[in-house]
């Protein structure tokens, strides 16, 4: 695919994200700049791809100028590279800038580039796009052309599925599959916990705690069956997993995951916020 990419910020999700769009635009056509040069040098190498002198230099190449900083690092990276997307959107050549800062609004983007007509998507990606099993749902401005869209769209799916979702559940959306990663890495190593007390080696317990997230991840892909029929399928009455559905529920595990969502849904918001 004949389009230029530049990345700015070449961090976990930076790279992630590149690594599946080199897939497709080939390593050539992409571009890094971060805060620290090595970095942005050493994925540059890993795909192919190379490194430009700064942050305005990257609003200049690509067609779409990935946003990869953190969101409070965000304000000052779009004043830096406003002055050279007005000057393309002037021009008729505007860069689509792409954000996946957690709760920064597109209506925040466009504030701080100073122009309401500029083309722009907002993200929520997660760290499984590294091995192209991610979750991404965007959103885009006003003005972004469908073809632009649907280029974006198949980079992306280099990373794994793609929604497009009205803005108000992008918060939602970084709450549950953008913070999701790490509540679930939680619950393995908890799981591998409990087999350790049961007398398993940790090793063992750890790989056969994670092969069982996955398997039942995708038996409910897969099954279509709801999480429900398939915990009946697991449970024997009277059995061990009904005495262990126990134990969670008494501990509250429902109500504790759910509120987890709901703690980084808040602080999506709050970020949105910019306290
Ligand atoms: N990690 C995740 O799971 C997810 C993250 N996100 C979002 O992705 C964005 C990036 O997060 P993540 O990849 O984890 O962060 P990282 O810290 O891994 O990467 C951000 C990179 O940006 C660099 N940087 C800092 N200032 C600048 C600058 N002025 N110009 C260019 N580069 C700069 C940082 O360098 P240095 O470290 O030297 O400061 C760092 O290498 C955030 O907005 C986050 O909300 C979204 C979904 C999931
Ligand atoms: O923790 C964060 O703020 C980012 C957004 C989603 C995942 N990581």
């Amino acid at each position: 695919m004949d389009i230029r990419i530049s990345c700015i910020g070449s961090g976990n999700m930076g790279g992630a994200l590149m690594r599946g769009a080199a897939k497709i635009t080939g390593g050539k056509n992409i571009t890094f700049t971060d805060a620290d040069t090595a970095k942005a040098e050493t994925l540059a190498r890993d795909l192919g791809a190379s490194v430009l002198r700064d942050n305005s230099e990257a609003a200049r190449y690509g067609d779409y100028i990935f946003l990869a900083v953190k969101p409070q690092i965000l304000p000052g990276v779009l004043k830096e590279i406003a002055p050279v997307l007005r000057e393309r959107f002037d021009a008729g050549n505007p860069g689509i800038v792409v954000s996946m800062a957690a709760g920064f609004t597109i209506g925040a983007i466009l504030s701080e580039l100073a122009n309401p007509g500029q083309p722009a998507v907002r993200m929520m990606p997660n760290t499984p796009a590294l091995i192209a099993r991610g979750v991404i749902a965007y959103t885009p401005s006003q003005g972004v052309p469908d073809t632009a869209l649907a280029r974006l769209n198949e980079i992306l799916s280099e990373t794994g599925i793609v929604d497009r979702v009205p803005e108000e559940y992008l918060d939602g959306v970084t709450a549950l599959s953008g913070s999701g990663p790490a509540f679930t890495y939680m619950f393995i190593e908890a799981l591998a916990e409990g087999g350790v007390r049961a007398g398993l080696p940790r090793e063992l317990a750890l790989k056969h705690a994670a092969q069982t997230v996955l398997g039942a991840a995708a038996m409910v892909q897969e099954t279509g069956r709801t999480p429900e029929e398939l915990t009946a399928m697991v449970a024997s009455p009277g059995g061990t997993t009904l005495a262990g559905i126990g134990a969670l529920e008494k501990g509250g595990f429902t109500d504790t995951a759910a509120a987890a969502v709901d703690a980084a849904f808040r602080r999506a918001g709050e970020l949105g916020r910019r306290e």
